[in-house]
């Protein structure tokens, strides 16, 4: 089990980590997601030990990791980090990079390893190419299988995915945390990508400048979201006033735009701005009678200027109040 307990870090006197808590069960797949400069890939180094805390402590089990200051080599041995740059060395073979990384127990079955491994980031075929006639992706699946080599008991990943295209990205996700379920590696995974976090992740770190905003599973996050940045983190989201459904209701709710429909006995008049084609169906902005925005999903085109009608669900305005 991880422990990360009232962690605080400052590069420089800036605040990067603050008061930062939680924990991860060992098994357990967990996503750190937010903005990009949130502190991210400072905690993961955080937790990996490249870090000398200002404030508070990290467990890994009964061991408490200890940054540089206390270490010769910095990095937590039952631990790997990927970080967002790879070093492979690019005049030898994809299989000899994955090989170089397996551990002296495993020598015997090398060759067999390497085969899993390829197998893993889908790369068998590539196993004699040089590493320098790869592209960004393909080399960021052998930095991923150089990690995997050494059998970590936990695996922090710096943004694994963002130079993999979405066509196999898909089939790299499941492939890497089935194999990560079944040889039951902890992994801690920064991203920016929402659908990374809601197939793969079994619990969801959100972070804000430097702070812990939420800490629970995707699908709660995605249902009950506590606020707007975290909405915004899966899809578009409106942050709608209540009193457009009731005159004397005060505050705000949070309803993604595939919850709004069109409707001839709607709960909220708009006028209609422009829509836009986007594959499937239109995405539509309008207007509500008080000025603001409103984004929704529509099956049909909707012309300018037009008036609708269109309807919430009333638990769906009961749920997703906004809370300060
Ligand atoms: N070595 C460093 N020295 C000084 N400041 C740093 C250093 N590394 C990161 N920072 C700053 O710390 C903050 C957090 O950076 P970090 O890389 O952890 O964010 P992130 O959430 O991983 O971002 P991204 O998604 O863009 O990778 C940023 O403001 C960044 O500029």
């Amino acid at each position: 089990m991880l422990k990360v307990s009232q962690v605080t870090f400052a590069y420089h006197n800036k605040n990067t980590l603050q008061n930062i808590h939680f924990s991860v069960e060992k098994g357990a797949h967990t996503c750190i997601i937010g903005e990009s400069g949130c502190g991210k890939s400072t905690l993961l180094k955080a937790i990996f030990g490249l870090l000398d805390l200002d404030e508070g402590s990290i467990y890994w089990n009964d061991e408490q990791v200890l940054g540089p200051a206390f270490n010769l080599v910095p990095g937590h041995d039952k631990m790997k980090y990927l970080a967002q740059e790879d070093h492979l060395m690019p005049y030898t073979s994809v299989a000899e990079n994955i090989q170089k990384h397996l551990s002296r127990q495993q020598a015997d079955f090398s060759a067999q390893r390497t085969e899993e491994l390829l197998e893993v980031i889908d790369m068998l075929p590539f196993a004699e190419s040089k590493v320098k006639n790869l592209s960004g992706g393909q080399k960021q699946r052998v930095a991923l299988a150089q990690v995997l080599a050494k059998e970590p008991e936990l695996l922090l990943l710096d943004e694994p995915f963002n130079f993999i295209d979405n066509f196999r990205k898909n089939k790299l996700r499941r492939n890497l945390f089935n194999y990560l379920k079944k040889q039951e590696i902890t992994c801690i995974f920064a991203t920016h990508d929402s659908t990374d976090m809601l197939g793969f992740a079994d619990q969801a770190l959100v972070m804000k400048e430097g702070k812990l905003m939420a800490n629970d599973t995707s699908e709660q996050l995605f249902n009950f979201p506590p606020n707007k940045y975290v909405a915004s983190l899966f899809k578009e989201v409106n942050e709608l006033e209540l009193e457009l459904f009731e005159a004397s209701a005060e505050g705000k709710v949070l309803i993604y735009p595939t919850e709004i429909k069109l409707s001839e006995n709607g709960n909220l008049t708009a006028k209609v701005i422009k829509s836009y084609f986007n594959g499937t169906n239109y995405f539509v902005e309008a207007e509500a009678n008080n000025g603001q925005k409103i984004y929704f999903n529509s099956t049909e085109f909707l012309e300018a200027s037009a008036t609708i009608q269109l309807h919430v669900d009333e638990t769906l305005l009961q749920q997703r109040k906004v809370k300060d």
